[in-house]
């Protein structure tokens, strides 16, 4: 029935106060009325309709994506948007395209690592889309390993010109977005090469296509790498591949801020250190933990509000049949997903902290606290998109056989959000990044040098090495330094552990490579930690709102006691808990979701999205859902008409058969 609300029963079990939720989960008063208002005006505009997008074909999506950033660029300029709700209205718009790359990673590229002079130049172009930028790193045969492109740069003494080459194959540029068909230029990663001299990987700015006609400069081959993963989804964007044949660049267009070129060849490196080459990526994947609390709460609200609509079994004399939301499998699946999206939103305000303290801290050439934000940057990028892609594919079958239909919105999130754990850093390189950080922790504790940051609480390794948990009962679950003090006690037994191990090998690089499996794992349990200690903090901080900190404080404790059930291996092996005290976790698991389950749909109500942008017949606001799944089977092309085409061809011939005779 239309204008009915199938949900209102379950919003009026709520025990919080829904605006105040929505305010927490935004991050301010401010940040809740931009995004409410982005997002409304969105999904009212035609030319943001999305749904159409399944059944277009490539090219037919990337020209509507054309359009609709053009559009969204000019709606941007007219209204005078700010950057924050212009980038909301990229949000909402949910469609990748070129615009991520020119705004996320072109312009950062520059700032980071052009002089002012440079920023000058090219950042009053790329402000006003007067160029469109690229961020071209990756090339087909190195995509991990930075340091090992192939791709040079050679300096020209004698016409003061950087000479841009392909020599093989592998060093075919591969991957980066807007390159295929849009950008005008990029911020190319090559080998810069003077007086015969290799001084590695640094970043050149690079016109690639004509600003009159938008035809490649000659000594560019260039195009679109072809169909990825899933109809629709990420083949909005143009990812491109991109060979040179000896072209020539200016001197001026090696960005140079921290190391130069001079006229006559020399390479001056600066004091500052090489890494900051890689700065681009590390705000990205700073960017990218908060987008991945986005992805999973979509999916979860999807998966609640339908778990809440959908009745399967349990009827008695004929009457209604039992929720599927009441089933405690579905609960022990769905909620920990539901605290996860909740753990991620403030891990992610409080990376966006670190970020920006790291990056004042740098701008006075302070590099102390860079090793850190480069270990959790990667760590929770890594971490959140696996959990997130995981739990996006668990919210489609939490929706059963309907969950696989693509209005569920679901099939599309996840062909989109997949990519995330490879792009920006594969999961599995950054979380050795996080385990070489940690072991270098390790091997300097009792050097007198305290560890700080995150790792701070390897400080105490003397008691949390000894300490047996002292939970007791499961109530003692609900106490955070118990909480805290079994994670920490886990991550710093794995990375001690690990330490121990490598220090038998020799060779210590020998040792890393044999133990990487290990060293992974101690690396998740350290960005574990960081989670659940920001989750902890927050509930200790002030919190206002009806009802509301207690529903943080039940999601924070189901966040952290059924990782513990996950990983029960290494809470158990590392002896950081009991078997009687793992199973008083579970008994306690058990209860929470019972205080959660009369409010998990007003807890997914509180993202505030809309139905535009959830794009799901299953997450539908008003619980509608089986009209509706009519509706859109009915859209299908399919059903146009009611005897397919085909049928005199294939269907016919077959059921009379009377086809042709086959030949060998
Ligand atoms: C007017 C208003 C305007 C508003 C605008 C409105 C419009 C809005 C439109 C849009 C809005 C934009 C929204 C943007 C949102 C963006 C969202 C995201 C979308 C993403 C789209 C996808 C794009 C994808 C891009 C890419 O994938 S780019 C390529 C990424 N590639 C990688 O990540 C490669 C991974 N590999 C590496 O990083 C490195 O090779 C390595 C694995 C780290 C190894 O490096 P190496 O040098 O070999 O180091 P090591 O020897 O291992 O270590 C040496 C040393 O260095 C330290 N280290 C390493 N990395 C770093 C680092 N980054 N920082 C600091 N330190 C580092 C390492 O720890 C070692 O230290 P020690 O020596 O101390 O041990
Ligand atoms: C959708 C999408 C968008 C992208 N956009 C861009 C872009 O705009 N610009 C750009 O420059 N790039 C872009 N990329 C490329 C992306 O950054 C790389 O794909 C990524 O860094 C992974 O590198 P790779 O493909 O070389 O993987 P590989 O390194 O080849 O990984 C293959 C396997 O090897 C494993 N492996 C690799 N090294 C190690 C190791 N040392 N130890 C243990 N295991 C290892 C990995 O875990 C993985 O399982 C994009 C990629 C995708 C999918």
């Amino acid at each position: 029935m239309e204008g009915v609300d199938h949900l209102a029963d379950e919003r009026n079990k709520a025990e919080f106060n829904v605006d105040d939720m929505k305010i927490i989960w935004a991050g301010s008063r401010h940040a809740f009325d931009v995004s409410n208002r982005i997002s409304r005006f969105v999904a009212t505009d035609p030319v943001f309709e999305k749904s159409n997008r399944a059944l277009m074909t490539r090219k037919e999506l990337f020209k509507n994506t054309l359009k609709k950033s053009v559009y969204a660029w000019k709606i941007i300029k007219e209204l005078r948007l700010s950057d924050e709700e212009g980038i909301k209205l990229r949000i909402f718009m949910d469609q990748p395209g070129f615009l991520d790359l020119h705004w996320g990673m072109f312009v950062p590229a520059i700032k980071g690592q052009g002089t002012e002079e440079q920023q000058q130049k090219w950042l009053s172009l790329a402000n006003k889309m007067q160029i469109i930028g690229c961020y071209a790193q990756t090339e087909l045969g190195h995509g991990s390993n930075v340091q090992g492109l192939e791709t040079t740069a050679t300096f020209d003494p004698k016409t003061d010109q950087f000479i841009m080459h392909s020599p093989t194959q592998t060093s075919s540029k591969w991957w980066p977005g807007g390159l295929g068909k849009v950008s005008t230029h990029a911020v190319v990663y090559a080998r810069l090469i003077t007086n015969g001299k290799d001084h590695g990987v640094h970043g050149f700015i690079v016109q690639l296509r004509s600003l009159d006609d938008h035809s490649p400069l000659p000594g560019i081959t260039i195009g679109d790498i072809g169909m990825k993963f899933g109809n629709g989804a990420y083949n909005s964007m143009d990812n491109g591949f991109l060979m040179f044949n000896q072209f020539r660049i200016p001197r001026d267009q090696m960005l140079m801020r921290l190391s130069k070129v001079t006229r006559e060849g020399k390479y001056i490196a600066s004091d500052v250190p090489r890494q900051l080459v890689y700065g681009t990526m590390v705000s990205v994947r700073q960017t990218i933990v908060s987008k991945a609390s986005d992805a999973l709460a979509r999916a979860v609200c999807i998966a609640t509000r339908y778990s809440a609509v959908r009745r399967q079994f349990g009827s008695e004399n004929g009457g209604i049949e039992t929720q599927v939301i009441d089933y405690k499998t579905q609960q022990n699946r769905l909620f920990p997903l539901l605290a996860s999206a909740y753990a991620f939103r403030f891990v992610g305000e409080w990376l966006k902290w670190l970020y920006t303290d790291v990056t004042q801290r740098l701008e006075a050439s302070d590099f102390v606290t860079l090793p850190e934000a480069h270990a959790c940057t990667a760590g929770l990028k890594s971490m959140t998109t696996s959990a997130t892609s995981d739990g996006i594919e668990e919210c489609r079958k939490l929706c059963g056989g309907h969950g696989y239909l693509w209005c569920s919105g679901l099939p599309e999130l996840f062909a989109v959000y997949v990519p995330a754990c490879t792009y920006e850093g594969d999961n599995v390189v950054l979380q050795l990044q996080v385990a070489r950080f940690l072991m270098k922790t390790v091997s300097q504790l009792g050097s007198g040098k305290a560890p700080a940051g995150t790792t701070a609480y390897m400080g105490r390794a003397q008691h949390l090495l000894q300490c047996r948990s002292g939970v007791q009962k499961a109530e003692d679950w609900l106490n955070p330094s118990m909480v805290l003090e079994a994670f920490e006690s886990r991550a710093l037994r794995m990375a001690i552990t690990c330490a121990k191990n490598l220090s038998k090998f020799e060779n210590q690089e020998q040792g890393f490579s044999e133990l990487l499996a290990d060293l992974v794992e101690a690396a998740i349990a350290h960005c574990q930690l960081i989670v659940v200690s920001k989750f902890i903090a927050k509930i200790e901080g002030e919190i206002e709102g009806k009802g509301v900190k207690k529903q943080l404080k039940n999601l924070c404790y189901i966040y952290a006691l059924h990782l513990l059930h996950k990983h029960l291996g290494d809470f158990l092996s590392t002896n950081s808990v009991t078997p009687e005290q793992a199973s008083l976790a579970s008994h306690q698991l058990r209860s929470l979701y019972s205080q959660v389950r009369p409010n998990a749909v007003a807890l997914v109500d509180a993202f505030d999205y809309t139905d535009h942008y959830l794009g799901s017949v299953l997450g539908r606001y008003d619980g509608n859902v089986y009209p509706k799944l009519f509706e859109e089977a009915l859209k299908d092309p399919l059903n146009d008409s009611v005897v397919p085409d085909g049928y005199h061809e294939y269907i016919r011939p077959l059921i009379k058969q009377n086809f042709p005779s086959a030949k060998l």
